[in-house]
Order: structure tokens, then sequence, then C-alpha cells
């Protein structure tokens, strides 16, 4: 990973991560996370909180990427498949298996969603607008369902440290305004696709409440 964030990379990463049949790579899924993490860092300490939990999870899922059973979590269709038929994943409350891939992934995926909403937010909003008000309101409709009380006040505070909409268009080094609003353009419909086909693999299997 390159020390300076760049919205193209991201775009490039879950681009790579579509195979031709519409399977998901998680290599290049969790690369795209790990860009996001790099851009976070650059924000403050003040996220670390929320960056140490992506890193974990990026940690747990490479592991298994890594390890002996590495060929079953090649794409996000071929793990669930893996984990499902051997009994792999704590499906109603954590037991033996509290860090199942299934699992791991599902808490990234449903940070996919906060992102897709948080950038087309950015994508459609004037030079005006808050960027602590369009995190808090994709966070509101998306992650915070999820989250408890404790962690939903822990986000809202960090919320208030973010830079303006000016100094995050910059921090994404895609050029002049106007050029980062046209690549948010871009980079949406692919997210957006990476998420639909997650969702409804892991709707299919009834995966979406996992523990
Ligand atoms: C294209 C560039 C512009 C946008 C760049 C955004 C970069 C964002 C990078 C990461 C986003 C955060 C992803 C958060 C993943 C959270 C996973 C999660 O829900 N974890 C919780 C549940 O896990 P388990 O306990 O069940 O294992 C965990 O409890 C949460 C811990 C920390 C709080 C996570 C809050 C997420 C808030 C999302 C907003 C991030 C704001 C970043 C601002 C740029």
């Amino acid at each position: 990973m390159a020390d300076t964030f760049s919205l193209q990379r991201v775009l490039e990463t879950f681009r790579s991560s579509l195979s031709e049949n519409k399977e998901v790579y998680i290599k290049y899924y969790i690369s795209g996370w790990k860009e996001l993490v790099s851009f976070m860092n650059s924000l403050g300490n003040v996220f670390s909180f929320i960056s140490k939990d992506v890193v974990c999870k990026i940690q747990i899922l490479e592991n298994f990427l890594s390890g002996e059973n590495g060929s079953h979590y090649v794409t996000i269709q071929s793990m669930v498949k893996y984990e499902l038929e051997n009994d792999l994943v704590d499906l109603t409350k954590r037991s033996s298996h509290p860090e199942s891939g299934c699992r791991t992934l599902l808490r990234l995926h449903r940070a996919l969603r906060w992102l897709e909403l948080f950038l087309e937010k950015l994508r459609t909003s004037s030079e005006d607008s808050k960027t602590s008000v369009m995190c808090s309101d994709a966070y509101n409709e998306s992650l915070a369902h999820h989250h408890p009380w404790l962690i939903r006040k822990a986000v809202g505070v960090a919320f208030c440290a973010l830079p303006g909409r000016n100094t995050f268009f910059d921090v994404m080094n895609a050029g002049d305004h106007t050029q980062v609003v046209a690549l948010l353009g871009e980079s949406l419909p692919l997210i957006s696709e990476v998420y639909q086909i997650t969702e409804d693999l892991y709707a299919k299997n009834n995966l979406l409440e996992l523990p």
C-alpha cells in the first residue's frame, strides 16, 4: 500500500475485486479497505479506534486467505460455501467460531453501505455542505442500526473532528474538485455493485444477522 491516499486506487481495487462472473475477490476487497484506512489515518488520532477495528477485521480475513485453507477464501462466494458446508460459522450466538470469515466480512460489508451513502452525499453536496453532517446522516441510515449506544456516541464525537469539504476533497488526491466529483461518480456504481452482490449472497444464505 502506498503512503498517500488516492481515490483512483480505491476505484481500481474495487474494480479488480469483481470477477468476470461477478464473484468478489477477497484479496482486492481487503485492499480497498486498506486504502480507506490510510485515508482515515491521515485525518488524525481521533479516528484510531475505528481504524483499529477495521485493521483487525482485515487481518482476520488475511489470515484465512494465507492459511492452509486459503484456496477456499479466494472469493466471498467460495468462503460462504466453504464455511457453511463445514459448519464454521456461528449462526445464532458466538461460540466455537466467533471470528468466522462470514461474520468478519459482514461487518465490513455493512460499513461499505455507509461508505456508499456517504460518498453519494459528498458527490452531490454543495460547497457549504458539512462533511460531519453527511457522514453522520450516512451512519444513521446504515451502520448505526448495528452499533450499541456507547459506540454510536463515540462515533458521533469523532465525526465532529472531520475536516471541511474542501480539505476532504484535497486529501482524496484526485485533482480539482470537479475531477473528484467525476471520479466519485465513476467509483460509486462499482462500490454499489460489490455491495449488492454481497448483500444478495448473504441474504440468500440467511447470513445478514450473524452475531
Ligand atoms: C473515498 C474516500 C472518502 C471516504 C473515506 C472514508 C474512510 C473510511 C474508512 C473506514 C470506515 C470505517 C469502517 C468501520 C467499520 C466498522 C465495522 C464495525 O461495525 N465494527 C463494530 C462491530 O464489530 P464486532 O464488535 O461485531 O466485531 C465494532 O464494534 C466497531 C468499532 C468501532 C466503530 C466503528 C464506527 C464506524 C463509523 C463509520 C464512519 C467512519 C468515519 C470516517 C471518516 C472519514
